[in-house]
């Protein structure tokens, strides 16, 4: 039998021992070493990890049995690795959010069917193979879902239809329900931590990010989310809600149904996904998607059951979900659960978080709009006195001013000019209007600084009113 050892960099990880063919000698045998770094192969004396499933941000994932059951089950034991050159602050907060997705796979995957269980959480303390001193590792043993991720099922198929997204999102939103009900926030959907059973019933996995969305929280996030699935709001280290997961499990549907990318999707130009295009589906399911994928997490759905009663699916399976499979064992897959049309009463709401006034950092804030205002009419005024001047008829002046000003506008609007640029501009074109001054037919310097403040402050007073007028839209609308 071959025995995988768990210390990080291990050179000959896979050990083969003859005598643990035997079932009797596997049960009973004290201990096994690595004959590489002689690192404890049988962990806690208990769990024998097998193979290495994988390796993610915080720690490496193998594939073990518990030789404490009578059939030897098979289970998940995940090692806290952090990887590149973390601080110790750092590796503080990994091994904190590690700690983490034990505490909350015990309270919520012990709970619900569809959240792998929590079987042990222990360090062991081991000499190390560099120094004199010991190493401490730390392990998560949790309930081994045999089968396939939703990643490794869309590098199978390519694509997925519909009807398999919506089985995806219907399973998922369930489960985020439980979650949320539990003032919890999963802050890492995606298609990698989806898995479909062989049994067809679908499991979230990944509790390593979950926030506490109440109590006591801090309303900064940690920084831990997937690119490409993660909203405005988590990326910029503000407050995550419901509706955060709800945005990266929208990407996910619509990662599924393209076969694309996130980042092939999301058009930075236009800062707007760009997916409907790609693909065929009911007009219905694409409208909950795009809301689910709204930028402003205040604009979005607010809850899994706004969005199931906007999907008309209804809450419940109309059948109970297949029996439970005792891990291990391979199973026939049943026809995938279907979801009932009828309607059930409305959950109690998920979280209650405080209603946010935005969580996407505004392009530009209310003082730098309004100083682009004034340059904007400043400058204005300063143009077309000395383009009118210049050109003659009349409107060609006009026309030639509104064309620059459109110009330094679009500029402003592409942040090429901002801030100290603004203030240059206007110097440089003020010491030209003075130096030129015989040209224009306000001869009196004055009486062209009269003429531009006023032209600043109308400009001031219209940006200011737009704004006010926004900002009521978007809290009543
Ligand atoms: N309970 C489980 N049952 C079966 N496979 C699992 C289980 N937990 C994790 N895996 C698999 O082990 C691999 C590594 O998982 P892990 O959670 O360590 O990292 P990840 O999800 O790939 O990355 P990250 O943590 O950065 O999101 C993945 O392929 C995942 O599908």
């Amino acid at each position: 039998m071959d025995l995988y050892c768990t210390r990080p960099g291990c050179l000959r990880p896979q050990n083969s021992f003859a005598d643990l063919d035997n079932t009797q000698v596997l049960k009973t045998v004290p201990q096994k070493y690595c004959t590489t770094c002689g690192m404890s192969l049988i962990l806690l004396g208990r769990y024998l990890p097998l193979k290495l499933l994988g390796k993610g941000g915080f720690g490496a994932a193998f594939l073990a049995r518990d030789r404490y059951t009578p059939a030897m089950r098979q289970c998940v034991v995940k090692q806290f690795q952090p990887s590149g050159d973390l601080s110790a602050d750092q590796i503080e907060v990994a091994k904190n959010l590690f700690e983490r997705e034990a505490e909350v796979l015990e309270q919520l995957g012990n709970n619900h069917p569809q959240i792998p269980d929590l079987f042990a959480f222990f360090s062991l303390t081991v000499p190390s193979r560099t120094s004199n001193k010991q190493d401490e590792f730390f392990y998560l043993v949790q309930e081994f879902i045999d089968g396939q991720n939703m990643e490794e099922e869309l590098a199978q198929k390519g694509q997925l239809s519909q009807d398999e997204v919506v089985e995806v999102l219907v399973e998922v939103l369930k489960i985020l329900r439980f979650v949320h009900d539990n003032h919890s926030i999963h802050r890492d959907i995606k298609p990698s931590n989806i898995m479909r059973h062989r049994n067809g019933r679908i499991y979230l996995l990944d509790f390593g990010a979950v926030k506490k969305a109440a109590g006591a929280t801090s309303k900064s996030s940690t920084g831990i989310y997937s690119t490409g699935y993660a909203p405005p709001e988590q990326t910029s280290g503000g407050q995550v809600y419901p509706a955060t997961d709800l945005y990266a499990l929208a990407v996910t549907c619509i990662h599924l149904l393209t076969g694309k990318e996130p980042g092939d999707l999301f058009d930075s130009y236009s800062n707007s996904w760009n997916w409907r295009s790609q693909v065929t589906l009911s007009a219905r399911l694409a409208d909950v998607l795009d809301r689910m994928l709204l930028a402003t997490p205040s604009q979005r759905f607010q809850s899994v059951a706004e969005v199931t009663a906007a999907l008309a699916l209804g809450a419940t399976p109309s059948v109970s979900p297949p029996p439970p499979v005792s891990p291990g064992t391979a199973a026939t897959p049943p026809p995938p659960v279907p979801v009932s049309t009828s309607p059930t009463p409305p959950p109690p709401p998920v979280v209650s978080p405080p209603a946010p006034p935005s969580m996407t950092r505004p392009r530009f804030s209310t003082l730098e709009l309004l100083g682009g205002a004034a340059f904007t009419g400043f400058e204005g005024g300063l143009i077309a006195i000395a383009l009118t001047s210049l050109f003659q008829p009349l409107w060609i002046g006009v026309g030639v001013s509104l064309l620059v000003l459109s110009v330094l506008v679009w500029a402003q609007s592409r942040r090429v000019i901002e801030k100290v640029d603004l203030v240059i501009i206007t110097g440089i074109t003020l010491a030209l209007m003075y130096l030129l001054r015989g040209f224009w037919t306000l001869t009196f310097f004055p009486n062209i600084l009269i003429v531009v403040t006023f032209a600043g402050l109308i400009a001031i007073a219209v940006a200011a009113l737009f704004r006010l007028v926004y900002t009521l839209l978007s809290r009543f609308l």
